[in-house]
């Protein structure tokens, strides 16, 4: 969208992007505090996946063009420049091919999957980049490889661990006023909690120091938007790397002199990291109980209790698509319609009607095997699917079924509301869900016709 909007092309955009980003990258190893990290890769890498539209061939090698002119332009040995910048981009490409291998990922969207591949895709893609970038470096720097190669791979998993989640989370126009509403102003304490645990680690020093701030982070994680807490990871992170890097958070210690505090340093540590995962099961917990609620919600019917159309369409999906062994759905489908509805609504009140219905699906589960599945379709319509049945034992069913709500009576405030019903009958074979709606269509012409006839009666009806 922004491209189209401004008329921006993908190939200069990536070209631009990958010099400038680049360009901070050979910039920031001229201080030592941020010598540690080189953000192009990873934001790069994150941009692609969050902006679909700059995904394009062209762009490949115009990233690349982008990442040699500036190492070229800083003096870079042009063969140093172009094996590093192949590892740089290799980076890129091997990322992006697991962040988006759609394999394991079915149903879900594409950011989602990509931020819940960052680990795969951040060992993988630094694990590669290491592999050609330490040999390149080793062979115009003499440096030893496998240092290289560890110094390559820590640099670009951290830097990526911390900067992809941000990158592919760059809210979209309809996502930010839910981010304005999250913003930690409004809810303070775990942005307090982060600040303090930082400075309690840079206080009691030591190994476990390191680990203070993750309970607040994770505090984060739950309370403020996604784009929000991975700014803090990224903001903690980094400040760790250089506060370790500067000796500032001082992870070794201070020496025996001071055994007690790393002892201390390492207990805090601990407790921080065990506490971590109960935050995220209780999280999880919440989430799933939520999930089931608005599932209910959503597959049942909140008068009668029966299914939806959409909790049909997954109770089918569910017994057709069963895993590793796909079995078609054989039997007899029901279309059921309470006759001279309106006239109970207009004559008594909707409340009636309401308990009508109810009392119409009582009716229905309590003549029925308990394996049939009941579906109210919509007003007075309902839906039954009966597994293993013929057409003529369905049609049997469907009388006595008719009989037995037409015997049963409902008795509102004193008044006789008792009703008949039509019903349509059709077999079915449904290996496929959308397969369902050629048999409700066809159930309806029976109905059309149960209901043309004269009411109160089941069609085809099947003699002995
Ligand atoms: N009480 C109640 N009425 C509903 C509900 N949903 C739909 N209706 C009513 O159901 C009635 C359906 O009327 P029609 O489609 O004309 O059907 P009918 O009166 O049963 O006539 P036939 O089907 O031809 O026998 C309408 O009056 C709707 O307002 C509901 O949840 N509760």
């Amino acid at each position: 969208m922004l491209l189209n909007k401004y008329k921006f092309s993908p190939v200069i955009l990536l070209f631009s992007l990958a010099l400038v980003l680049s360009s901070v990258g050979l910039w920031c190893r001229s201080y030592d505090a941020l010598s540690l990290f080189w953000p192009g890769n990873a934001v790069l890498l994150g941009l692609l996946i969050r902006f679909p539209s700059l995904n394009c061939r062209a762009g490949f090698p115009a990233m690349y063009l982008g990442m040699v002119i500036a190492d070229l332009s800083v003096g870079t040995p042009p063969p140093a420049a172009f094996g590093m910048d192949a590892a740089n981009l290799l980076f890129i490409l091997v990322g992006r091919a697991v962040l988006l291998n759609t394999r394991f990922g079915n149903g879900r969207t594409r950011r989602l999957q990509a931020l819940m591949r960052t680990f795969p895709a951040a060992v993988m893609a630094s694990a590669v980049a290491a592999t050609i970038g330490s040999v390149a470096s080793a062979h115009y720097y003499q440096s030893d490889l496998l240092k290289g190669w560890i110094d390559w791979f820590c640099e670009q998993f951290s830097t990526t661990i911390l900067l992809l989640p941000l990158t592919i989370a760059i809210p979209r126009r309809d996502e930010l006023p839910p981010l304005f509403s999250g913003l930690p102003l409004s809810s303070p304490l775990p942005l307090l909690a982060l600040l303090f645990s930082t400075l309690m680690g840079i206080w009691v020093g030591g190994g476990g120091s390191l680990l203070f701030p993750l309970p607040a982070l994770l505090w984060s994680a739950i309370r403020y938007p996604m784009f929000l807490s991975s700014l803090l990871t990224l903001l903690t992170g980094m400040t760790e790397i250089i506060l370790v890097a500067n000796n500032v958070l001082n992870i070794q210690g201070v020496g025996d002199v001071f055994r007690l505090d790393s002892l201390a340093s390492a207990r805090l540590g601990v407790a921080a990291m065990t506490i971590s995962p109960l935050i995220v099961a209780l999280s999880a917990s919440a989430n799933r109980k939520l999930v089931a609620r608005v599932t209910q919600r959503a597959d049942y019917d909140f008068l009668t209790g029966a299914l939806t159309r959409s909790g049909l369409s997954q109770r089918l999906e569910t017994q057709v698509n069963q895993k590793n062994k796909p079995q078609p759905f054989l039997g007899a489908v029901l279309l059921l319609d309470i006759d001279h509805f309106k006239k109970i609504n207009d004559t008594w009140g909707h409340a009636a009607g309401d308990v009508v219905l109810i009392k119409t699906v009582e009716c229905i589960r309590n003549t029925l095997h308990q394996s049939a599945i009941i579906s109210r379709m919509g007003g007075e319509e309902f839906l039954i699917l009966m597994e293993g049945l013929s057409q003529p034992r369905a049609s049997l069913l469907a009388e006595r079924l008719r009989s037995a709500i037409e015997a049963n009576s409902v008795i509102v405030e004193g008044a006789d509301l008792s009703i008949t019903v039509s019903i349509g009958i059709c077999s079915i074979n449904i290996s496929q869900v959308n397969r369902l709606d050629a048999a409700i269509q066809k159930a309806d012409e029976e109905l059309y016709i149960a209901k043309s006839s004269g009411r109160n009666r089941v069609s085809p009806q099947f003699s002995i």
